[in-house]
């Protein structure tokens, strides 16, 4: 979800934590199985070397094949949220410079952010009404304030050196349409409002700082929650396997376009949508005019909020809720529903309207890439004897309670889940 700034237009949203054991072995129908050695090169290879989104000056938007190759070996057990999250911060950070950052910047920026989004959720429901949480929590308000001030000085050289380059090219060649980057059309935005001023860099560097808590914690939340479902219905894995396995083979990359052929992959991020929205309200909104609601009136300008989690479990519009069935989301002609509320509203896990998830396509794709590519090479597990804890953690977005890990040891690949705080 969204970032919460020192405005008073922000907001926290709550989040849950995972603790089992998974092993890896070998896709169903291979046959041999790599050493512990290799799997665990390939677990963090999958991780890391990921596609990055790219968007043409024409508007489309490319996947094109950018590789983080981090391999990393390690004897401890691994969160595998972090190493998910650590992930989606390289993608993200290049989505909004267009470039690839060194390692300690991109680690630098990941904490300043996460130091401060923990700052905030330790405001409680009190992040809801920032004038009062500024009162009542002064000294956590002053560090977040000074944490902004810290992420700016991060950030602003690398800003300067965006904005140099693109005046650059822009003088070389004012007609360019090559490749562009979050920040290049933030640098050519204006506030007509404000007689068309361009931005500063702190509202640049705010902006840059929302997508990155946007669209980090929510696809690290699904993710994780899918993976737990996915090794607690083994039949589901096995089948989103043998779908995969069946347009893209054993060899080849799953790109982009290789996505769309595969519905039941799409029907299993829409369950995972579904019953672990990763935010389980969406940002404050309100009503500009008073209005009249099933007998009840809003007032103008009073708040309001909807239950996202609550819409997607109510057992009056679906049938055992809690159930993995990625079925019902298909019918003869692929996958049917509507995540936008446009047609109806039975789930809206990136809300609605106006204010809808702006980067809707880009959360889903990212997801379903990863869960094809992870479930195409490995077959995951719980070890045996233990079971996943489905139990959720309110953060920032909703987590699993205890954190899965991924656990190597010497006869095969394992994840456990980490003992609850
Ligand atoms: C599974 C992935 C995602 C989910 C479930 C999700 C969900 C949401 C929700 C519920 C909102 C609040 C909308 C409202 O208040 O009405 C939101 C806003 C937003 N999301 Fe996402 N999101 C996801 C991924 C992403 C990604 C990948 C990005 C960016 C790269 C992103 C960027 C944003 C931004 C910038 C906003 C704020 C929009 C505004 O202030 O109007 N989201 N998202």
């Amino acid at each position: 979800m969204v970032q919460p700034s020192t405005t008073d237009q922000d907001l926290s949203l709550p989040a849950a934590s995972l603790t089992t054991s998974i092993s890896i072995v070998d896709p169903p129908g291979e046959t041999g199985g790599g050493s512990s050695v290799e799997i665990s090169q390939l677990w963090f290879l999958v991780l890391l070397d990921t596609s990055l989104s790219v968007v043409l000056a024409d508007g489309s938007c490319r996947y094109s094949m950018i590789p983080y190759l981090n391999i990393v070996k390690s004897s401890e057990p691994v969160p595998v949220a972090d190493r998910f999250r650590y992930a989606m911060f390289c993608l993200l950070l290049f989505l909004c410079f267009g470039e690839k950052l060194d390692e300690k910047i991109i680690k630098k920026i990941q904490e300043i952010e996460t130091a401060k989004l923990a700052k905030f959720n330790a405001l409680g429901v009190f992040s809801l009404f920032p004038r009062l949480g500024k009162f009542i929590f002064r000294k956590s308000w002053e560090e977040i304030v000074n944490l902004r001030r810290i992420q700016l000085s991060v950030l602003q050289p690398l800003i300067k050196v965006s904005r140099q380059r693109r005046e650059k090219v822009k003088q070389e060649n004012p007609d360019e349409k090559s490749l562009i980057s979050y920040i290049n059309s933030l640098f050519d935005l204006e506030v007509k409002e404000e007689g068309g001023r361009k931005l500063v860099d702190q509202e640049i560097a705010n902006l840059i700082s929302e997508v990155l808590d946007a669209g980090s914690d929510t696809t690290t939340a699904l993710f994780e929650w899918i993976m737990a479902n996915l090794v607690k219905n083994q039949k589901i894995q096995e089948k989103l396997y043998s779908e995969t396995h069946g347009v893209v083979g054993s060899t080849e990359e799953i790109k982009e376009d290789d996505l769309e052929k595969i519905p039941y992959l799409k029907a299993v991020v829409l369950k995972g949508l579904r019953s672990h929205p990763p935010t389980h309200f969406v940002l404050p909104h309100s009503v500009k005019e008073d209005v009249v609601l099933n007998d009840y009136l809003i007032p103008k300008n009073a708040l309001v909020n909807f239950m996202v989690g609550e819409m997607g479990r109510d057992p009056k519009v679906w049938e055992d809720p809690m159930e993995f069935k990625p079925e019902r989301f298909l019918d003869d002609e692929g996958v049917e529903v509507d995540i936008t509320g446009s047609k109806e509203i039975k789930m809206m896990p990136f809300s609605t309207g106006t204010r809808i998830c702006p980067r809707l396509g880009l959360g889903t794709l990212h997801m379903e890439y990863f869960l094809a590519n992870f479930v195409r090479d490995f077959k995951w597990m719980c070890v045996e004897g233990s079971d996943v804890d489905m139990s959720e953690k309110m953060e920032f977005t909703i987590m699993m309670a205890t954190l899965l890990e991924e656990h190597p040891s010497p006869a095969h690949h394992q994840w456990t889940q980490a003992t609850p705080a």
